[in-house]
Formats: structure tokens, C-alpha cells, sequence
């Protein structure tokens, strides 16, 4: 789970990486563009479709005027393509016919798309009771005879070809649904999808601009192979005369030539013809459609494999306003006096999961302690300890069906999570999340979204949070990648995550994360998808940060040398309580608990001593030293 550079965007998932579509860019208009079956696909369609919108002016008649002195004609000069047995002109009838057979099949999709595309975004991002609703109706759907119903619909409201579509539309929306699911729920759990939502996100933000791209290009692939079945069905229930006889349309031609057949072959030859052309451009086009993308993806992972790690230095610092900025922030909820007051206060939390048997199992329990501004509070702790579900209530990240057991958590004074409660609150939340609230997560590639230049997903966040203009959002957000030790950060701004190293992607993660200059950043393991030779550099950049900016931190890790060169106090948990709390020069020196001294004992083991149990500092160099071997100090130790 996980945020910080608060995305502003979209998420382009890839086929075979857990996410499926992508999203359609310039380039990819660009591929297709020089594939020959894209081109030849577009070279047809759009002829057949100026055709159409041009029938008015090309068409020498209009589209049932009778010559009745010249039936079954062959082609003239007046008549290009010869006439019909009523003395109607085919060049004419066809121009008209390109148009409503277009519009159709464009009704039909569109009809689809209108019912499929946002039942499949709910049901495969709510899942649920809509989802289970949304099956049942599919189901249904799916297991009507299609021509039957089009015959009943047409028996009952009449030969419209618009009532037929419609209809069509309604009963193969089923394929648009289920795939747009399927992409959906592929992707749903992703991480950028829950850094979206840290970055404070609303639901239908996330659904527009991370879901929404996922399905983008298969809808616009399927999108073609249903027009083509449009116009064959539409074409099909024409031919069989079921259609409406006063409307040129390609298939009322097709049945019109097929009873002249034998007198007049042609009269069958240019609907055919007409309609062969569009459905196999609409075929061509999905191909090649996809052909790019798929391209597209090869080539990221080309050059995700080529990308060099480029994360060195460290900085010249923020120069920002925080502190100014934050105090003017309003806070959400008041709920509570008298009590001492801290930026985060958790008192006697518990969470647990409920069971099959009925019961609630306690992952959290009874874990009290509080951050201040300018501190940073190690939570440490073996896996499952409960260090990350102490984390996300904090956050209020927590699964669904997650229970809150047990006390409360209060940022700034006002609760996120009031006695009594069963789940955090989403909305108090969302008003702190990506604005007081930020979260540095652990895997830095996966939460940055990969449809969005590392620009786009810094300065949206500002702008929408900071309510600054674009050009000094940009503005900011160099100066921020600069402040993270990015060497060039133009060239970061302008790219993809997947152009960017790991240890640069959480350096970006990091400048996403204080943006927009929050109170508290909750770092879950920053440094553990990281080379040896890079977190070092992230931890000093984030205790820098930290102590420029005078922000609280909650940082969550299993790494004792970590704690003791970054944090102030240290809680250690395990099994979901929490069994010591102190200064770290307390715990590292003198831990009172037998699992601390074998936590730490665990540490040492096969390791040289840590520098601050055994001498004081020797400055800087020494910190930075002690960092690198995960050792390391932060308070002197007499
Ligand atoms: N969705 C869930 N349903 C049920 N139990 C869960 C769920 N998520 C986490 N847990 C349980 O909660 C306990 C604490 O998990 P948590 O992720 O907080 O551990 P952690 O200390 O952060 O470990 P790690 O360092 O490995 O991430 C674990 O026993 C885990 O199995």
C-alpha cells in the first residue's frame, strides 16, 4: 500500500505484469502510424467515413429518388454504379448508406460502452454487493438468444435500424463490462493505486485517472470489433428484410441486390463490397492497434532493463515555508481537550481481522504512543510484528475487513479514530492524507504510477493541494528533485518511472512526499527495496529533510542500525504489542525487555558492535559511517 508523490495521474498497466491495457499515447499513434496494416486500416476507414459525411455533396440523387424509366441500369455516366430495380441511383443509395451504417454501428458501441465501461470500473473497484448484482445481470443478459430479441424488439416498435442498435448495444454491452472488470480487478491492489489514495485522492479521481487508463486501450480495440459486428448484424437483419425499407442503408442494398441477383449482379456487388471494406479496416485497425501497444510495452521493458542507477549526492536544501503553510491548515475534526497534546497520539490501539469461526483476531493490541513535530519515531520489530497494520490505521489504509478492536488515534488534536469507533474514518482522512498526512512507501517503483511523467505526478499534487499555479508547481517540483540529490532533474521531471533507477524512483517518492509540506511522513521500510550503496544517501536525505522541515515521522522498519542512526524514540513491537518504548539511547543501551535484547542481540550477531553502544560519536563522518553498516547512533552516548 502506499503513497507520496501524490499522483495526478493515470496508470497504464501492462499485459503480464499484473496489469493489463495500456494507455494510448502520442506514441503509440506513432507505431500504429507506421505499421502498414494501421496505415492501410486508417487509410480506408477514413475514406469510407469523408465518404459519409460528405454523401450530401458527392451523392448526384438523393438516396430514394426513382428514375422509374431506368431500372436495373448498368453504369453510365449519370449513373456511376448502375441503379436498382426501382430506378434508384447505387453510387447515391450507397454515399447514404456509408452514413446511417456508420452511425449505427457508432450507436451500437456507444450504447455498449455507455453500460459496460462504468458497471465494469464499480463492480471491479467496489467489488461487492454491485459487483454481485452487476454478474447476476449479466448473466441474464448473456444468456438471451440475441436474435430472437432483436426480432421481438423489431416486431414490437418497428423496422427502426436506431431502436435495433440500441437494443444490440444493451445486450452485447456483457463484453465491455467484463473486460473493463477483469482489467480492473488486475490492477485494483496495485500500489499506485493506494498512493493515490494516500495522496487523498477521491474515489472517482483514482477511477478517472489511474483505473480509467487501464481499460482505455482494450475498449478502444474491442470497441472496433464490435462496430464490425454491428454493421454485419444490422446488415443481417436488413437482408432478411427485417429492416426499414425507406432507409439506404448497406444491408436494405444488399437485399434489394440479392433479389436482382441473377438479373443484375452488381446490385449486390457494392453493399458486399462497402461492407467487406469497413469491417475488415475495423478488424485491420484492432490489429494493428494492438500490435502498437504491445510494442510499446516491449520497449519499456527494454529500456526498464537498460535504465542505470543515477542516485548519488545529496543537496542543497528545502527552502520552502513550511511551517507557515501548515499552520494555516485548519484542523478536521475537534473532538478533544484537556488531553496533552501531540502530533500523533495513539492510545491503546488494537485492530484485528474477523474469523471464520466468528472471533477477531488481534494483530494490534493495546499499543499506545505518540510523534511530535520534529521527531522521528521508530516502530521496529520482527515480520508480523504489527508494524505496518500500526502504520496504515494511521494512515487509514487498513483492508476492508479490518476491525478497529480497541482505542483511538488522534492527529493534531482531533481523532482519526474516536473510542468507540470500528474503522478508521475515510473522511477525516481524506482531508489529511496528501495534504497533513504523507506515506513514503517501500517499493518506490510500484507506487509511482507508470502511465505519468515523474513531473506530472509532482506538480498535479501541488497544484490541487498547495492551490499554486502549474508553472510554479513545475517550478517547485525541480527544486524538490533537486533537493533529493537528483543530479539532473529536468530530465527526471520528463520521465517515465520506468526510466529511473529504484533508488532514484524513492527519491522521488520522497520529494512527492513532503510536496506539500505535510506535518507527519509515515515511512514504511524506505530503504529496504534499495541497494547497500543508496540507502545510506536516503536516510541521510530523509533525516535532513526531516529536521529541515520540522516534520513528525513514523518510520516503520525491522532494521535496528536504522532506528539508532535516524530516530529520536524507538517503540519496539512484537506480536502486535508493544513491549518497549523509549529514547533510542535508552533502548539501544539498556533494553529492559528480553525480546529487545534479542532483537538487538540478532543484529549484532556476526556484526562489529554498534559504534553507539560502545563510544561516542565522532561527528559527521562517523554518523554517515555508521549509516552505511546499518549501525550507526544519533544521540551521543557517554
Ligand atoms: N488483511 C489481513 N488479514 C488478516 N491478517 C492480516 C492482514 N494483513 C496483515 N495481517 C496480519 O497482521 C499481522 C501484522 O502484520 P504487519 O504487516 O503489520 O506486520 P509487520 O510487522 O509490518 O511485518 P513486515 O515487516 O513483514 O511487513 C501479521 O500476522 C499479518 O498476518
Amino acid at each position: 500500500m502506499s503513497d507520496s508523490v501524490e499522483t495526478a495521474a493515470v496508470a497504464a498497466p501492462v499485459p503480464g505484469k499484473g496489469q493489463s491495457g495500456t494507455v494510448v499515447r502520442s506514441t503509440v499513434t506513432r507505431r500504429l502510424l507506421k505499421n502498414p496494416l494501421g496505415i492501410a486500416s486508417l487509410v480506408i476507414l477514413s475514406t469510407i467515413a469523408l465518404l459519409a459525411i460528405f454523401a450530401p455533396v458527392l451523392a448526384p440523387f438523393e438516396e430514394n429518388f426513382a428514375n422509374i424509366s431506368k431500372t436495373l441500369a448498368a453504369p453510365d455516366g449519370v449513373n456511376i454504379l448502375g441503379t436498382d430495380s426501382a430506378g434508384r441511383d447505387n453510387w447515391s443509395r450507397l454515399l447514404f448508406g456509408a452514413q446511417l451504417t456508420l452511425l449505427s454501428a457508432l450507436l451500437c458501441a456507444g450504447v455498449a460502452i455507455a453500460i459496460g465501461l462504468p458497471a465494469g470500473l464499480i463492480a471491479g473497484y467496489y467489488a461487492g454487493k454491485f459487483e454481485a448484482v452487476s454478474n447476476w445481470i449479466v448473466s441474464i443478459l448473456m444468456s438471451l438468444p440475441g436474435l430472437i430479441v432483436l426480432l421481438t424488439i423489431r416486431a414490437a416498435f418497428g423496422p427502426s435500424v436506431w431502436i435495433s442498435m440500441i437494443a444490440f448495444g444493451i445486450l452485447i454491452s456483457p463484453s465491455y463490462f467484463r473486460l473493463t472488470r477483469a482489467a480492473v480487478q488486475s490492477v485494483r491492489n496495485e500500489l499506485y493505486v493506494d498512493a493515490a489514495r494516500v495522496s487523498g485522492l477521491s474515489d472517482l479521481s483514482i477511477i478517472a485517472r489511474h483505473i480509467f487508463s487501464v481499460v482505455r486501450a482494450p475498449i478502444i480495440i474491442q470497441t472496433a470489433a464490435i462496430a464490425g459486428v454491428a454493421i454485419a448484424i444490422q446488415s443481417g437483419l436488413e437482408f432478411l428484410g427485417l429492416g426499414d425499407p425507406t432507409k439506404a442503408t448497406w444491408g436494405v442494398m444488399l437485399s434489394e441486390g440479392f433479389k436482382n441477383v441473377y438479373l443484375t449482379p452488381t446490385l449486390l456487388l457494392w453493399p458486399a463490397l462497402a461492407m467487406a471494406l469497413t469491417i475488415g479496416g475495423l478488424v485491420l485497425l484492432g490489429n494493428a492497434l494492438r500490435d502498437a501497444l504491445e510494442d510499446g510495452e516491449k520497449i519499456k521493458h527494454r529500456r526498464k532493463r537498460a535504465s542505470v542507477s543515477a542516485t548519488s549526492g545529496t543537496t542543497e536544501r528545502m527552502t520552502a515555508e513550511p511551517a507557515r503553510a501548515r499552520q494555516s491548515r485548519k484542523s478536521v475534526v475537534a473532538v478533544e481537550s484537556g488531553t496533552e497534546h501531540h502530533l500523533v497520539k495513539v492510545t491503546n490501539l488494537g485492530v484485528g481481522y474477523p474469523q471464520a469461526d466468528g472471533s477477531i483476531k488481534k494483530v494490534v493490541d493495546d499499543v499506545s504512543f505518540h510523534v511530535d513535530r520534529g521527531e522521528i519515531l521508530g516502530i521496529v520489530g520482527e515480520s508480523g510484528s504489527g508494524k505496518s497494520q500500526t502504520a496504515f490505521s494511521i494512515l487509514g489504509l487498513l483492508p476492508d475487513n479490518a476491525r478497529i478492536v480497541g482505542g483511538s488515534i488522534q492527529f493534531d488534536g482531533n481523532y482519526t479514530v474516536a473510542p468507540g469507533d470500528e474503522k478508521v474514518s475515510q473522511e477525516r482522512l481524506t482531508k489529511l492524507r496528501g495534504k497533513r498526512i504523507s506515506y513514503i512507501p517501500q517499493e518506490p517503483m510500484s507506487n509511482l504510477d507508470p502511465a505519468f511523467t515523474i513531473g506530472y505526478q509532482l506538480v498535479t499534487p501541488m497544484v490541487r493541494v498547495l492551490g499554486i499555479s502549474k508553472a510554479e508547481a513545475r517550478t517547485r517540483a525541480l527544486k524538490l528533485l533537486t533537493d533529493v540529490g537528483i543530479v539532473n532533474p529536468e530530465r527526471t521531471f520528463d520521465a517515465y518511472p520506468h526510466e529511473v533507477s529504484g533508488g532514484m524512483a524513492q527519491r522521488v517518492l520522497i520529494a512527492g512526499a513532503i510536496s506539500c509540506e505535510p506535518d507527519l511522513v509515515i515511512a514504511d521500510e524506505p530503504t529496504t527495496a534499495l541497494d547497500v550503496t543508496v540507502q545510506a544517501d536516503v536516510l541521510d536525505l530523509l533525516r535532513e529533510l526531516q529536521q529541515r522541515l520540522n516534520i513528525g515521522v513514523v518510520l516503520v522498519t525491522h532494521n535496528f542500525g536504522v532506528v539508532a542512526d535516524l530516530c529520536d524514540r524507538v517503540a519496539v513491537m512484537q506480536n502486535g504489542r508493544l513491549v518497549e518504548e523509549g529514547t533510542v539511547r535508552e533502548i539501544l543501551r539498556n533494553p529492559k525487555e528480553k525480546y529487545t535484547q534479542t532483537l538487538l542481540g540478532s543484529m549484532l550477531e556476526g556484526k562489529e558492535p554498534m559504534t553507539m553502544l560502545v563510544s561516542p560519536p565522532e561527528g559527521p563522518v562517523a554518523h554517515r559511517e555508521t549509516a552505511r553498516h546499518a549501525t550507526a547512533e544519533k544521540e551521543p552516548v557517554a
